[in-house]
């Protein structure tokens, strides 16, 4: 089997978005003077779908959702020209084709995500050559189902944000992550504003409900030491990206300062970047996403990595591309889970995109035993709703 083409597209929404509100989800582009929407640059309004083409009639589909444009044109100009006319079974080969190949710039971000696009779409050709999911090809089914956190709660008033909580636990889900909406730069009272939004969706979801607390990189290493003791009460899960992706320094810190687990490596690549996240005990619970960190053949590594130090794998976005690392190992004990509603953040946007996500029934997911490769198709009926760049 051979591949003959590397088909990549753009999709840019262009249908209804929710309006952006202040305070929405703390950020990384908090603390600068700027008061412009600081989460614009975190939008994901647009998608790259990667179709590698095989002579056998063949098409694996992968994805990545990060600076969508670039992610073409890296594709396109350095990475298709390595794996049209090589045989996809060769996947470990052709990823460090990939990898080697762009070292000078590509090791990370945006180079480490389009790799990741093509990978994801050679290991759906796989299972579709042999008829077999892909997770059976990864380790196989390491559970009946799999449980899954509903994430979402972006900052907005306290009685919003206990009725959408409330939602939650009326369909069955066992946990879910809130954002937090202020910051450093908002001092005391800002802080007062995120533990009453914990406070409020506590109350609404008692104690034996898992809640996660998502920071977004929008905190630092002072603000969070002295945010810590103030969280205790609430026994939170864990307490995500509160510093940096690059203070790894910073989460270790933290991670050994109180008993709040924290969470991260969503903005972290490869086995080598997890290596160091864990070898420094920087957190407590790894969350690569699939169509970032390297694809299948990267994230199936750092899986093998996790378990040997006994960290849990809850990857980021759920998404078909990460449920099936999750079935596939006992080191992923649970998905996160983006309800889908009117794009707004646009993680959401990826059941515009794609068709054959599973639905979470009573907080679990399931994957199909004999559904080929990942099980997802283009969502043709949205089509109309995206700008559509070839
Ligand atoms: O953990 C997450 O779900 C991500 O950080 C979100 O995609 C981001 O939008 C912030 O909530
Ligand atoms: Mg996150």
């Amino acid at each position: 089997m051979k591949i003959t083409r590397v088909r990549t597209r753009v999709f840019e929404w262009k249908g209804h978005t929710v309006p952006a509100q202040p305070h929405f989800c703390s950020n990384a582009m908090d603390e600068l003077w700027d008061k412009s929407d600081s989460m614009g640059t975190f939008r994901f309004h647009g998608w790259t779908t990667v179709e590698v083409e095989t002579d056998t009639g063949i098409v694996g589909l992968g994805n990545v959702a990060l600076a969508p444009r670039i992610a073409k044109a890296i594709i396109d100009q350095y990475l298709a020209p390595l794996v049209v006319g090589q045989d996809p079974f060769d996947y470990e080969y052709l990823w460090q084709r990939m990898y080697r190949s762009t070292h000078a710039w590509g090791r990370k971000g945006i180079g480490m995500a389009a790799i990741s696009g093509v990978d994801i779409a050679i290991w759906d050709v796989m299972g579709k050559a042999v008829g077999k999911p892909v997770f059976k090809l990864l380790g196989g089914r390491t559970k009946e189902k799999i449980p899954c956190y509903a994430s979402k709660l972006y900052r907005t008033d306290l009685k919003s944000m206990q009725e959408e909580a409330q939602s939650y636990l009326d369909q069955g889900f066992k946990a879910m992550k809130m954002r937090f909406g202020y910051g450093p730069k908002d001092g005391p009272t800002g802080m007062r504003e995120n533990l009453n939004s914990v406070a409020a969706v506590r109350e609404v979801i008692g104690e034996d409900i898992d809640l996660m607390l998502e920071c977004y990189m929008g905190w630092n290493l002072e603000y969070t030491k002295r945010m810590l003791p103030r969280l205790e009460r609430f026994q939170p899960r864990w307490l995500e990206e509160p510093v940096l992706a690059d203070d790894i320094d910073g989460y270790a810190e933290l991670n050994q300062l109180t008993s709040i687990p924290i969470s991260g490596g969503e903005h972290e690549f490869t086995s080598y970047g997890f290596r160091q996240l864990l070898e420094k005990r920087a957190v407590s619970v790894i969350q690569y996403d699939t169509n970032r960190v390297g694809g299948i053949t990267a994230a199936h590594k750092i899986n093998a990595i996790a378990e040997s130090f006994s960290v849990p794998v809850i990857p980021h976005a759920g998404q078909m591309h990460n449920y099936h690392l999750t079935m596939s190992t006992l080191a992923s004990p649970m998905s996160e889970f983006f309800p889908v509603h009117d794009v707004e953040i646009g993680n959401e946007l990826f059941y515009y995109l794609f068709e054959g996500d599973p639905e979470p029934v009573n907080g679990f997911l399931d994957l199909d035993d004999d559904t080929p490769g990942l099980g997802l198709t283009l969502n043709e009926r949205y089509f109309d709703q995206f700008h559509i760049i070839e």
